[in-house]
């Protein structure tokens, strides 16, 4: 016993001694290792007889020995480890505590850490490093020295390598007893709010997309991602400045209003619907929102989505600080109001005739989205969790979809995306031209006024495409489609003149014939 208890503390001292090197606790690894190899003997005959006392000790005697072996444990390994691993609890997501832990020490992992892992950072300029599966740092606060681990068990995936293996990964934070309350309580606390500002500050921003396919044959329907790098802005944008700067402030009220979301109860998400016809730059605003928040984009196919139960899976994997996009929501599922109606139909027929057919109908529809899971995909109790979101429905025939779709609480702000005015027009000469004026505007105001031309179509008139294409032949190539698209409005206006005046003259000669074959009578 003697024996194995002196072995034992020399380890330990041998421990606390290589704690004090500036290399931390570990390096000392191969005397360590040294150390227990002289103790094994001792070890195995301690077993040994701790097995005797078990089975033969009387149980109070045991409880005894171990409150006292207890005592003697963390006189000889004063110290306390937490861990946080990176699927704990919410296995559907990583936690925030992981995340932020591994931002806060890509801080001085670069000076510890001997082996890296390098991520391309914000804006493509730089490379942003993290400790690597089992790395050491050392950390210090308040004049307290701390020790991280990256731990990983098991493999990064599953043995047929189908989805990767999420509970795998844990930090380990070792620290003295000592020191308890100022490592659980301050440090902690500073270490996430740290890690949490570090990662909004280096990171890339991405655009997910779910979809099957890709790098992991998954069953089901997953986000993949790529670095989204839109250069939309607010700038570019071609828009009335009054509307522009409503939808600025919009924004930027419901990213700082996290407290009084709070407050009042309510989940901290927004619903914006933008409609207007094609080309009139409703991606664009998607793009210069995310821009101007900073947040990343969740560009949700639904026709990629099985059911309802997949749909609120993809949701719980969206994190913070994003957009949720769901593109013509008119034409990804049949969620407009003739659904119903469509439905009721189905149903009658179905009454009428109920057979094999029908239940595989029902079947059919049952693996898809319907307009209730949407719903409760907005706003849902789930559609809480992740906080700070904006959901962001697009579509060319508002009056298609189905009231219950974007009432108010649901899609909070609707913005109407339209043709190409005057004001607009300005936006996109000074972007596309550098032009501010132009002697030849005058007539471009009095012609865009009277056309539908979305604001695409300028867009694509006022690019050059060819280096011979200067500003005045841009200008000029413009003023030309504006003028074929109102000839073309005249000739379309004539002609539906001409087919209201037949259908009249076709109309009334009817009414006549009727009348004097009834006064015949
Ligand atoms: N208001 C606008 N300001 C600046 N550029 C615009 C605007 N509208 C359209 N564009 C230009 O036209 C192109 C197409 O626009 P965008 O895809 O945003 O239109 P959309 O309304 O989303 O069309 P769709 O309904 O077909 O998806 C963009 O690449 C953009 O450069």
């Amino acid at each position: 016993m003697f024996l194995f208890f002196s072995s034992l503390k020399n380890s330990s001292t041998q421990a606390q001694l290589n704690h004090n090197t500036t290399t931390g606790m570990w390096m000392g690894a191969a005397s360590m290792a040294g150390s227990w190899v002289a103790a094994g003997p001792t070890i195995a005959s301690f077993m040994f007889v701790w097995a005797m006392i078990q089975q033969y000790c009387p149980q109070a005697v045991l409880r005894f020995f171990k409150k006292y072996w207890r005592r003697l444990m963390n006189y000889f390994h004063p110290y306390i480890q937490i861990s946080i691993h990176e699927f704990a609890g919410e296995r559907l997501k990583r936690s925030e505590a992981f995340i932020a832990i591994e931002s806060y020490l890509s801080k001085n992992s670069s000076n510890t850490a001997k082996r890296l892992k390098a991520e391309i950072g914000k804006d493509s300029t730089n490379l942003v490093f993290s400790m690597d599966d089992h790395e050491k740092v050392t950390d210090e606060f308040q004049g307290v020295k701390v020790w991280w681990v990256l731990n990983r068990t098991g493999s990064s995936t599953n043995p047929d390598n189908s989805y990767p293996n999420p509970d795998k990964r844990y930090y380990t934070l070792t620290f003295h007893k000592n020191h308890r309350s100022l490592i659980t309580e301050p440090y902690l606390k500073y270490v996430l709010s740290e890690g949490k500002e570090i990662r909004v500050r280096n990171r890339q921003r991405k655009l997910y997309t779910n979809g099957s396919g890709g790098r992991w044959s998954y069953s089901h329907t997953m986000w993949s991602h790529i670095v989204f790098e839109h250069p939309a802005t607010f700038d570019t944008i071609g828009m009335e400045a009054k509307k522009k700067q409503e939808i600025i402030d919009d924004l930027q009220t419901f990213t700082s209003s996290k407290d009084f979301y709070a407050r009042i109860g309510k989940a901290w998400k927004r619903g914006y619907l933008l409609y207007g016809p094609p080309g009139t730059g409703k991606s664009t605003m998607i793009a210069a929102m995310a821009n101007l928040l900073n947040y990343d984009i969740y560009d949700l196919e639904l026709t990629a989505v099985k059911n309802n139960t997949e749909l609120r899976k993809l949701l719980i994997e969206t994190t913070s600080k994003s957009i949720i996009v769901i593109e013509d929501i008119d034409c990804s599922l049949d969620l407009t109001g003739q659904r119903k109606k469509k439905e009721e139909k189905l149903k009658d027929d179905e009454k009428e005739k109920p057979s094999k057919e029908s239940s595989h109908k029902e079947d059919e529809s049952s693996s898809k989205v319907t307009l209730s899971g949407l719903l409760n995909f907005i706003d849902g109790i789930w559609s809480a969790c992740g906080g700070e979101r904006l959901i962001v429905f697009t579509t060319n025939y508002v009056e298609k979809l189905d009231p219950a779709l974007i009432r108010t609480g649901r899609m909070d702000k609707h913005i109407e995306l339209s043709y190409c005015s005057f004001e607009s027009f300005l936006v996109l000469a000074k972007n596309y031209l550098n032009l501010e004026t132009h002697p030849l505007f005058d007539q471009i105001k009095e012609l865009i006024e009277d056309v539908n031309i979305t604001p695409a179509d300028v867009a694509e008139n006022l690019m050059p495409k060819s280096p011979k294409d200067d500003l005045e032949k841009r200008i000029h190539k413009l003023i030309q489609t504006l003028q074929q698209a109102k000839e073309a409005a005249i000739v379309e206006e004539s002609q539906e003149a001409n087919t209201a005046e037949s259908t009249t003259t076709y109309l009334q000669s009817q009414t006549e014939g009727e009348r004097s074959s009834s006064s015949s009578i």
